[in-house]
């Protein structure tokens, strides 16, 4: 059997990603749950993981490091890396939207929207028409249009919570957002037997109203 190098996002995919893989029948000890190793093997499975940052695990695949992995559809739609995106396995679900301020306008000449997704934001913009200065941050976005570094922010939303509490309101809805099983080109062609098998496995553990 040839061996798998799974590419696994730390964080909070991470926990619903190892049930999926252990509801689709692989035998994983729960060490790999506690670990702080970045690497693991499974040598019953012919798996290993690599425990990488979210938005890295499409770089793992992309170089084919790793011959698949799982991430947020933010980062693949954020990064365009050249991988197959194989299956939306319908975990931490959440959306990308606008927010600021309540009943702000956008009338400046280069609204400033700050983001840790630029691409997603100023492709968004370009769509609608709308010419805009991106301001890049790396997290805690909601804070920008509250100490007046930007008009609007462009982040992902999930109960709603972060921006109830820090006074924003959501302004337009720009993508539903899911976790994917994504695969190197080169490993879904070399591999497609145990890539397939593992993909189909997975599809039956997905829970359609997640
Ligand atoms: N509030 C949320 N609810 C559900 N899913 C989310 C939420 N925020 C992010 N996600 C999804 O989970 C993925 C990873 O989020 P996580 O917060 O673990 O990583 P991160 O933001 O890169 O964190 P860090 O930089 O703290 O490691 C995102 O790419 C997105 O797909
Ligand atoms: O709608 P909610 O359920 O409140 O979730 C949305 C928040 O979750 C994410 O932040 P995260 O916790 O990843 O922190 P960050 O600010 O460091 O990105 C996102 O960037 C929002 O701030």
């Amino acid at each position: 059997m040839s061996e798998l190098t799974i590419a696994m996002p730390k964080g909070r995919i991470f926990e619903e990603a190892y049930q999926m893989l252990i509801e689709a029948g692989f035998n994983l000890p729960a060490e790999v749950e506690m670990s702080r190793k970045l690497m693991i093997e499974i040598p019953e499975e012919h798996i290993r993981f690599i425990l990488a940052k979210p938005m890295d695990v499409p770089v793992y695949v992309e170089h084919g490091v790793a011959d698949i992995g799982i991430a947020g559809k933010d980062v693949l739609l954020e990064q365009q890396r050249e991988v197959h995106e194989l299956l939306d396995l319908k975990i931490s679900s959440c959306y990308i939207a606008s927010a600021g301020l309540p009943q702000t306008t956008m009338d400046e000449v280069a609204p400033r929207i700050a983001t840790k997704y630029p691409h997603i934001a100023m492709k968004y913009y370009k769509g609608i028409g709308e010419q805009v200065e991106i301001i890049e941050l790396n997290g805690s976005i909601e804070l920008a249009p509250m100490i007046g570094l930007a008009d609007r922010i462009v982040d992902i939303v999930s109960t709603g919570r972060t921006l109830k509490e820090n006074g924003l309101v959501e302004y337009e809805h720009i993508a539903d957002i899911s976790s994917r099983l994504i695969a190197n080109p080169v490993s879904y062609r070399m591999k497609a037997s145990r890539i397939l098998d593992l993909a189909a496995r997975l599809k039956q553990t997905v829970k359609e109203n997640d």
